[in-house]
């Protein structure tokens, strides 16, 4: 792996399109072992220009059978707090090791189970792993000023939906990250990433600025695409029937 800043930077043009971000967990429905190299895979086949996986195995797995740079993060779940996208030194590390270029970190304000900010790994991940380029997981404009000021080779609101502020929003904020790729497209890679559902919506954030486009639940998480379908038939279909029924 070529990781002089040249090398790097010749790794990150190169992913410029879209991401698909390939992950499985037990309790999936579709879940088999080798079903997050199936995705990968099935990813390349369509031309991405990165994976971005979770856990050391899955990473592992995915960088021996396909070719391309991929984003790793390790899930640690702890019922002591919110951070959970690789939330210590010691997983960062398991993300290398496994093979992944890039690894992602939750770079928000959320509080760890130490009491201190998630943001504050990023420096020690840089310290310790110098080669690594930094994938900064964040969920609103302060958190991504602070993440291109600490360094990251990447930032994108990966989190907004997903921290105690924003847990109640369910769509991508274009207007914001549009905001960010004026303010720090020239110092960082921005890319986005979370409830990016269509080709279309996906052509808009790179019309706004972003470099590229990491797409999960929309391509390898097909439960999850059935159900918005049927949360929203479903959900007519009850108007309909009240429609109905007030009628008679
Ligand atoms: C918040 C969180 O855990 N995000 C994870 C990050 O790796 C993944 O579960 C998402 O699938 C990924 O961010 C892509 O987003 P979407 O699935 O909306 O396209």
């Amino acid at each position: 792996m070529n990781t002089t800043d040249a090398g790097k930077k010749a790794m990150l043009d190169s992913m410029k399109g879209l991401i698909v971000s390939c992950q499985t967990q037990p309790d999936d429905p579709i879940y088999t072992e080798d079903m997050a190299v199936k995705m990968a895979e099935a990813a390349a086949w369509a031309g991405a220009s990165g994976i971005r996986a979770n856990t050391p195995e899955q990473i592992r797995a995915i960088k021996e059978a396909v070719n391309l740079p991929v984003i790793g993060l390790y899930k640690i779940w702890n019922e002591d707090m919110d951070v959970f996208i690789t939330p210590t030194l010691e997983a960062a590390k398991q993300v290398w090791e496994a093979g992944a270029e890039i690894i992602a970190l939750d770079c928000t304000d959320q509080l760890t189970d130490k009491g201190r900010p998630a943001w504050e790994l990023m420096p020690e991940v840089k310290k310790e792993i110098p080669e690594a380029m930094i994938f900064a997981d964040v969920s609103n404009y302060e958190e991504a000023r602070r993440a291109v000021e600490l360094g990251a080779d990447i930032v994108a609101p990966t989190l907004y939906g997903y921290t105690e502020a924003t847990k109640h929003i369910e769509e991508p904020d274009l207007r914001e990250f549009a905001r960010m790729c004026r303010d720090f497209g020239e110092d960082v890679y921005m890319m986005m990433e979370g409830h990016i559902y269509t080709p279309e919506d996906a052509m808009k954030c790179l019309y706004l600025g972003a470099h590229a486009v990491v797409v999960g639940s929309a391509i390898t998480r097909p439960h999850l695409t059935a159900k918005r379908f049927v949360d929203l038939i479903s959900g007519y279909q009850s108007n309909w029937r009240d429609a109905e029924k007030a009628k008679h």
